[in-house]
């Protein structure tokens, strides 16, 4: 382990991880995974009650105060000399190449925004030719559909190839395997504690509610999307699979990474100002069978996590610990910064040719897609979230 690999003692991110006799809560520390069950029982820390359990969901479920302790623990337990040799119940460390992740809390909620002024733009441009870039709505709140929260999987599950129905140019609508099946590379907040019914998050309390950040990839099939989402929005083309980072990173890990947002074009109604320094300096890059073939910018989206949080609790819709908040795809202006195959072959017109000299439009079945991210952390140092990651295989 380096020092400045992004796996160091400020960032922490949480896993469930087996390591062969069940699953267990950990933190990613260099390439290992440390028990903190059994990291907090070798202290006698009464934190055994969120932390020696098989999810993240009791530590969801509590406060900011909660999740500022337990942070400072296991900081303060994991940078003391020696703690390595801690008399613990079971084994504290487990290398993270020998072990099984799994999903780390269960999804309440699943809301995907569109937050990107890039990738709707683009999205406009590519499908709506002749008609304004964006709705008229689009720079006075973040629009969003809800997901399927039941379908969201963790990085390295197998994707199948969904089958559908999509429009057909000369005939009746036909049903089969997708052949417009593309990427989303989004960043998801995971919400923690409890908003009630009828009591919206202020935007300037929105930060209190966010426990952390994953890396998504909201797979789409194009044009079962294209055929089925008028007027109400995206379905079946998006709800077959959404895959999340194993690793949980904390929000108090990214202090260093708040940057402004963009300038805001249109005065926004008071309830979404939201406080300068809301946005996430997250380099995000997208692999497609090892290549890289776009490295989008967080930075540059227009809506930030408290807007979103705000926005979606505005009507008095509660929230509920495991809500995922995800940004909808990232784009950032540059040809090679787009977070869609829509987008990098520009509506399938421009396919993309890999190195080893294979083309894309959309994915073929075998690809392996990675999403991986950096931010910058205290000191110099830098901060690693994801990786998301997952195989296509072929439809049923
Ligand atoms: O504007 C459209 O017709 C389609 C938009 C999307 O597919 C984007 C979406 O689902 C949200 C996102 O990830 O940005
Ligand atoms: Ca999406
Ligand atoms: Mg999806």
């Amino acid at each position: 382990m380096t020092t400045d690999d992004g796996w160091g003692l400020d960032n922490l991110p949480y896993g469930v991880f087996d390591s062969g006799d069940g699953r267990r809560l950990g933190v990613a520390l260099g390439d290992e995974v440390i028990d903190v069950g059994a990291l907090a029982a070798a202290h006698g820390s009464a934190l055994v009650d969120v932390l020696d359990v098989p999810s993240l969901d009791p530590l969801l479920a509590g406060s900011p105060a909660l999740w500022h302790r337990v942070r400072e623990a296991l900081t303060g337990w994991l940078g003391s000399p020696g703690w390595r040799t801690a008399r613990s119940p079971r084994p504290l460390r487990h290398r993270r190449d020998a072990v099984t992740m799994h999903l780390p809390f269960t999804v309440g909620d699943y809301v995907d925004f569109y937050a990107s002024e890039h990738h709707a733009a683009n999205v406009g441009r590519i499908l709506r030719p002749g008609s304004p870039p964006l709705a008229p709505n689009w720079k006075h709140l973040p629009v969003a559909y809800h997901g399927r929260a039941g379908s969201v999987v963790v990085s390295g599950t197998p994707v199948r190839r969904p089958n559908g129905q999509r429009r057909s140019d000369d005939g009746p609508p036909t049903f089969g395997p997708t052949e417009r099946l593309d990427i989303e590379a989004e960043v998801g907040f995971v919400v923690g504690g409890h908003s009630g019914l009828g009591e919206p998050i202020p935007v300037g309390e929105a930060a209190d509610h966010l426990f952390g950040v994953v890396l998504v990839n909201d797979w789409s099939a194009r044009d079962v999307q294209a055929w089925e989402y008028v007027p109400l929005g995206p379905f079946l083309g998006k709800s077959f699979a959404t895959s999340i980072s194993a690793w949980v990173v904390p929000w108090a890990a990214l202090e260093h990474a708040r940057v402004a947002p963009p300038p805001r074009d249109v005065p926004l109604l008071p309830h979404l100002v939201d406080p300068g320094d809301a946005a996430l300096d997250l380099a995000l890059e997208v692999r497609l069978n090892g290549h890289v073939i776009s490295r989008p910018p967080f930075r540059t989206t227009y809506w930030t996590a408290a807007q979103q949080l705000a926005h979606l609790t505005s009507n008095g819709a509660p929230t509920r610990p495991g809500d995922l908040v995800a940004s909808g795809t990232v784009s950032g202006p540059g040809r090679d910064e787009y977070g869609s195959l829509l987008e990098l072959s520009w509506g399938g017109r421009e396919p993309l040719t890999l190195p080893d000299g294979s083309r894309r439009s959309f994915l073929a079945d075998g690809d392996e897609v990675t999403i991986t991210a950096r931010a910058p952390g205290p000191g110099g140092r830098t901060i690693a979230l994801g990786p998301v990651t997952g195989v296509v295989t072929p439809a049923g």
